[in-house]
């Protein structure tokens, strides 16, 4: 098959040729549906502690725009449904070509604009490749923002600025190190939902603890634009670069907010 992509002929419908865990039991992304959610009152808020990087490369792999230090630097995620330390890996967008699509999760059947995705790995293990491959939904920890289009978001804005320069796949550019990824996060992350799912693209590995956040971030329309102008390998907008929802099959939603 063609390398996988978001096209007809490579999209999510051909991923389970090479990847048959595509039609496993607990693949992402999900419909989050709010009457059949759980609320459990053992979840605590999370703590995210970012350090800034003072060397990170801001990239176009073809699939998505990600933030991607050279080298872990404490930067880490504890607390909520996590037994364990989690360290930061890389951050990146799913998004689409008009307000109405783009993200990968959906609210009782709603999509938004567009996801960020933050991504953690389980410290008790080697490293990110091999949390990937240690087996059970603890291997990553997925922080999962939906953005929606309203006020200029300033703390995205040194990200956003660098778009333009990462138009074509392969290209990449290096983030100024005073960008302060905390800033990106709301104060307290709190309301939350849940669940053990996979990587929503190829390898489609179901190693995830997905924790997405009720609350969406607003991005401004320019911001939106600047996304919509990224192109994938085929020299094609990559917008539209989204996993349709899979089945729920028989794992549970918690929440964190009731
Ligand atoms: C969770 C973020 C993430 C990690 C990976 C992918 C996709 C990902 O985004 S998502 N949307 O969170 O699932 C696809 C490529 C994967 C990578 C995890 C590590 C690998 C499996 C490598 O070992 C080889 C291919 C890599
Ligand atoms: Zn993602």
């Amino acid at each position: 098959m063609a390398p996988w992509g978001y096209e007809k002929d490579n999209g999510p419908a051909h991923w389970h040729k090479d990847c048959p865990i595509a039609n496993g039991k607990n693949q992402s992304p999900i419909d989050l549906i709010n009457g059949e959610v759980k609320y459990d009152s053992g979840l605590k808020p999370l703590t995210a502690k970012y350090v800034p990087f003072s060397d990170a490369k801001f990239l176009n792999n073809g699939h998505s725009v990600q933030f991607q230090p050279s080298a872990g630097n404490g930067s880490e995620l504890t607390g909520g449904p996590l037994a364990v330390k989690y360290n930061f890996e890389q951050f990146h967008f799913h998004w689409g070509n008009n307000d109405t699509e783009g993200s990968e999760h959906r609210v009782d059947g709603k999509m938004y604009p567009a996801e960020l995705h933050f991504v953690h790995w389980n410290s008790t293990n080697p490293s990110f490749k091999d949390a990937v491959g240690s087996g059970g939904p603890n291997g990553l920890a997925v922080l999962g923002f939906f953005l929606k289009v309203g006020a200029e978001n300033a703390a995205l804005k040194p990200i956003t600025d660098l778009i333009p320069k990462v138009k074509d796949a392969g290209t990449s550019v290096t983030v100024p190190s005073n960008f302060d990824m905390q800033a990106i996060l709301p104060a307290t992350l709190t309301d939350y939902y849940t669940y053990d799912g996979s990587l929503t693209t190829p390898p489609l590995a179901e190693c995830v603890k997905w924790i997405v956040f009720k609350q969406p971030l607003e991005v401004s329309a320019a911001q939106m634009e600047a996304f919509r102008s990224v192109i994938n390998r085929d020299g094609k907008p990559m917008g539209g670069n989204y996993r349709p929802p899979c089945p729920l099959h028989d794992r549970a939603v918690k929440t964190s907010f009731k």
